[in-house]
């Protein structure tokens, strides 16, 4: 087939060279210039595991190109995604501008009759209204072809984003015709070799499956926090009770990680443009207005920690791992190592940041005179380097090198033996072996003496 790809980021790159992959001729096509230049230059703009190589041997093979002129990317084209960013507006609504661009070019200058999918992560009805843009364009060029729009909501992971989208848990397709269910079908039929999941159903309930879904993960995660919040005030380990309850399966295991809250390009804006939409309709949403309280006062966490053991914050020098939302990606959007930046930067405190792929798009987005005046250095090749005459390491993504670092070397660096592990991924009983004061998130085991008396008799 011959697909085009609107948008360029995580999800239409990704999507792209996977449909590439299998054989189609696909064409990227980016408002934003530098990207393009960079894309056809072999430079992926992304750090997305697996993504350079496919991306590079796509390109070679001739099935994958770049381009910013959508009008002449549209000549034969099959199907047509479009995959830009739709981000939170000040009141919480998602920004749908980007797409509705798009709806009005493709209305403009499609050719001839294709499918058009929605990929972008939009409002209930925004398919429908996508399809009503386009035939209003149509009719203005009394062009005499209808066009109609699909959802196809995409579920992957930044960090194992190509993994993700080659072997999906399922793909959920929401079609108004019978052409897109069957191309759309077709389409995906490689993909679900392994897991033939797909599902078929209306573009509305499609468009809500996807906020749902990160919805309830984020509900999920917000839900432990609050329980290892409970469990520092009880004595208790929260790992234990996650083990406890995940073993339960009803429940499960995954996204039971109580941490320094969720971040990244979605949970954040997906739930509160969900929030919006309910008072929309004259709701109230209890439960997720509650998840995002949640996880502000989860992400402001990592913060108080650090100056409840250290007292003062002024000329503290703080050895900072991680400033990535997640491991395995560069992305930093509502990354909760931000937040404990801007908080460190206004309490004088000096940070100095390890992250191997992050720290460009940090250069990017803080204020100059942060780094200009060395408050804040970035490093991304050494994590040992940070932590010289540190007071304290916060640990806020939990990359795989931190896991198992030499405590040795580190005990040798630091002033003070603090660890603020905001991703639980140290002992506190090893850590306090290794003589670190070790503060996880609700790892109320330090208190529990009866825990303690057990796992040394262990
Ligand atoms: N990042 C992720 O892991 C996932 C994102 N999504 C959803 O997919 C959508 C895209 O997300 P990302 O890929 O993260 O976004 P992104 O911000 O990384 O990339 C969006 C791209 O669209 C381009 N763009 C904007 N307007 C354009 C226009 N008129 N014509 C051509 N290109 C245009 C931008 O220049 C940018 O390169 C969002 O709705 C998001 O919620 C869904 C699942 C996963
Ligand atoms: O719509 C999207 O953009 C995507 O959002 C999430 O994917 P992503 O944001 O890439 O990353 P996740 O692995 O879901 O992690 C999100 C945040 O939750 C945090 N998290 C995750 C799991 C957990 O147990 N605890 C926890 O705090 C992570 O540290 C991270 O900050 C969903 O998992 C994807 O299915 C979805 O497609």
């Amino acid at each position: 087939m011959r697909i085009v790809v609107i948008g360029t980021g995580y999800v239409g790159l990704v999507s792209a060279a996977c449909f590439a992959e299998m054989g189609h001729h696909v064409i990227c096509v980016d408002t934003n210039a530098e990207r393009i230049a960079q894309l056809r230059a072999g430079h992926v703009p992304i750090h997305e595991p697996g993504l350079d190589g496919m991306v590079h041997n796509n390109h070679q093979q001739n099935r994958l190109h770049f381009t910013t002129e959508l009008r002449p990317s549209l000549a034969n084209v099959d199907v047509c995604f479009i995959a830009v960013g739709t981000p939170s507006c000040a009141n919480g609504a998602a920004d749908t501008q980007h797409v509705f661009q798009v709806a009005e070019e493709l209305g403009k200058y499609l050719p001839s009759s294709c499918v058009v999918v929605n990929k972008s992560t939009v409002p209930v009805g925004t398919a429908e209204r996508v399809e009503r843009c386009i035939a209003e364009q149509l009719a203005l060029r009394h062009a005499a072809f209808a066009v109609p729009v699909a959802s196809n909501p995409e579920f992957l992971r930044e960090g194992c984003a190509v993994e993700d989208f080659m072997r999906p848990d399922r793909i959920i397709i929401g079609s108004a015709d019978a052409q897109s269910a069957q191309v759309l079908q077709s389409l995906y039929a490689p993909f679900l070799r392994k897991n033939p999941r797909l599902l078929m159903m209306g573009r509305r309930e499609a468009e809500l499956s996807k906020y749902a879904a990160n919805a309830m993960l984020a509900t999920r995660i917000s839900f432990m926090n609050e329980i290892a919040s409970l469990s520092e005030c009880l004595g208790v380990d929260v790992e234990s009770v996650r083990l406890g309850i995940g073993s339960d399966s009803r429940i499960g295991y995954d996204f039971l990680y109580a941490g320094c809250g969720y971040g990244g390009s979605c949970f954040p804006k997906d739930v509160r443009a969900l929030i919006h939409t309910s008072q929309r309709h004259g709701l109230s949403s209890h439960i997720l207005q509650a998840v995002e309280e949640r996880n502000t006062i989860q992400k402001a966490g990592l913060f108080i920690k650090l100056k409840l053991q250290l007292g003062y914050l002024e000329g503290r020098r703080i050895a900072l791992w991680g400033l990535a939302f997640k491991p395995g990606t560069d992305d930093i959007r509502e990354a909760p190592a931000l937040q404990l930046l801007e908080s460190l930067m206004h309490a004088g405190a000096h940070v100095h940041a390890y992250d191997p792929v992050a720290c460009a798009n940090v250069a990017e987005y803080v204020p100059k005179q942060w780094l200009d005046s060395g408050q804040l250095t970035l490093n991304a090749a050494d994590p040992y380097h940070v932590l010289e005459r540190a007071h304290a390491l916060v640990v806020a993504t939990e990359w795989k090198p931190f896991r198992q670092p030499d405590w040795k070397r580190i005990a040798a660096c630091m002033d003070k033996h603090i660890v603020i592990d905001g991703r639980n991924i140290y002992d506190p009983l090893s850590m306090q072996q290794h003589g670190f004061v070790h503060v996880g998130v609700g790892r109320g085991i330090a208190h529990s003496s009866e825990a303690a008396a057990l796992t040394n008799a262990a």
